[in-house]
């Protein structure tokens, strides 16, 4: 990492969480056990994990380097950069190459529309040769090269609706461009769906700091077997648990780092009603929920503006790591997430996460902050 990121990132991820005393000392080390009672999916966590990895290190590339050219506008003005896709493909061409034998459905963020334009050849050239050059970096692959047709391909099987039957892989390449592009937090998000239920989740998150003075962490959780988070350059995973905390007053909160994606707002008087004291920890991505799984803060906060609709892709992984590590997840009226509808969700305004302990006093005064800002509207 250029020391001009890694500066910028240890500037924003704030100082008094970075130096908290890690929840690392208070964890046992990992056991590999298959969830008791329930149905293992060791093998399809393996292949997450090597996916995630791979494409985090293809988007740690372009974020040390990023062009101009990098970079295009969607049609909904949001950005997406050659690492978006690139990523989508390897993760794409990994969990296909990793797990032969399983009927294969992508739900992901991307599709390669717009590269298949005549002006998009050059950029579809560039991911190309990323795509090959991260493929070639692990062993397993060395031999493997795809061609631009090959990486279209693979970013398009990320078009399956999901839904409530069988099993779905959801995927965002990179949660957060926009603190991507400003060298700040990110996450790869991926999880599986089975039967409309989130059973194992991964979020690889470059710039987030892990133990030992390291940056670049790597969460996951398989249903029913905890979190674990290890480094991104393989140290060993840990388990981690959320904050423990029960007076709100201590508790500090996560919300977006920009304004545009949550109403900063809404969430200064929810804080203001439950007594928080610490201003709110602004910072882009699920790396918010993989940060809350260790208990760097203790609640996050996110209420979009009107209209926006939330995709699946942007709380699977999220959610199964906060809830095996002991939080609860729901939306503003404080129903669980339901990831069987397809590629959105369908919940009432916003969704909060904390400990079972504040969940009563925050669903309280998020209800209540809600009515107060209506009223005096
Ligand atoms: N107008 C918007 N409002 C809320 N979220 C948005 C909006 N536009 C994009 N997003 C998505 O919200 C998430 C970012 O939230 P945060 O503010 O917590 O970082 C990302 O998934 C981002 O998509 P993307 O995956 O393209 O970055
Ligand atoms: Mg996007
Ligand atoms: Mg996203
Ligand atoms: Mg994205």
């Amino acid at each position: 990492m250029s020391s001009v990121i890694l500066t910028r990132v240890l500037c924003t991820y704030p100082s008094n969480l970075k130096t908290k005393k890690p929840p690392f000392s208070l964890l046992r080390t990992f056991a590999t056990a298959a969830p008791v009672g329930s149905m293992s999916y060791q093998k399809e966590l393996n292949a997450a994990k090597k996916a995630a990895s791979l494409a985090a290190r293809l988007c740690q590339k372009v974020q040390k380097a990023i062009l101009q050219s990098d970079v295009q506008s969607k049609s909904d003005k949001s950005p997406v950069t050659v690492a978006d896709y690139g990523s989508q493909a390897v993760v794409s061409f990994v969990l296909e190459r990793e797990l032969p034998s399983e009927s294969f459905s992508l739900v992901a963020e991307e599709d390669s529309g717009d590269l298949r334009n005549e002006e998009a050849q050059e950029t579809l050239q560039r991911i190309t040769k990323l795509v090959n050059d991260t493929l070639a970096s692990d062993n397993t692959y060395s031999g493997s090269s795809l061609s631009a047709e090959d990486v279209l391909a693979a970013i398009d099987s990320g078009k399956s609706e999901g839904g409530p039957h069988g099993r779905h892989w959801v995927l965002d390449p990179i949660d957060g461009t926009k603190g991507f592009l400003r060298g700040d937090q990110y996450a790869v998000a991926l999880a599986l769906l089975d039967e409309g239920k989130v059973v194992l989740g991964v979020l690889a998150c470059p710039n987030l700091p892990s133990s030992h003075d390291k940056v670049g962490c790597l969460f996951f959780s398989q249903a029913g077997a905890g979190t674990e988070v290890q480094s991104l350059d393989g140290s060993p995973p840990v388990k981690v648990h959320v904050s423990a905390i029960e007076n709100p007053e201590e508790a500090s909160f996560f919300e977006s780092f920009e304004a545009a994606h949550s109403l900063h707002d809404l969430s200064s008087r929810i804080a203001n009603k439950l007594g928080v004291k610490a201003p709110p920890v602004r910072i882009d991505s699920q790396a918010k929920y993989g940060a809350l799984s260790r208990g760097d803060g203790a609640i996050y906060l996110r209420f979009p503006h009107k209209g926006y609709r939330e995709k699946i892709w942007d709380h699977a992984a999220g959610t199964i790591v906060v809830t095996e590590a002991g939080g609860v997840v729901t939306d503003a009226g404080g129903n669980p997430l339901d990831f069987s509808k397809g590629r959105y969700l369908d919940l009432d305004t916003g969704i909060i996460v904390t400990n079972p302990k504040l969940m009563p006093m925050l669903l309280k005064a998020v209800r209540e902050s809600i009515d107060e800002k209506a009223s005096s509207l």
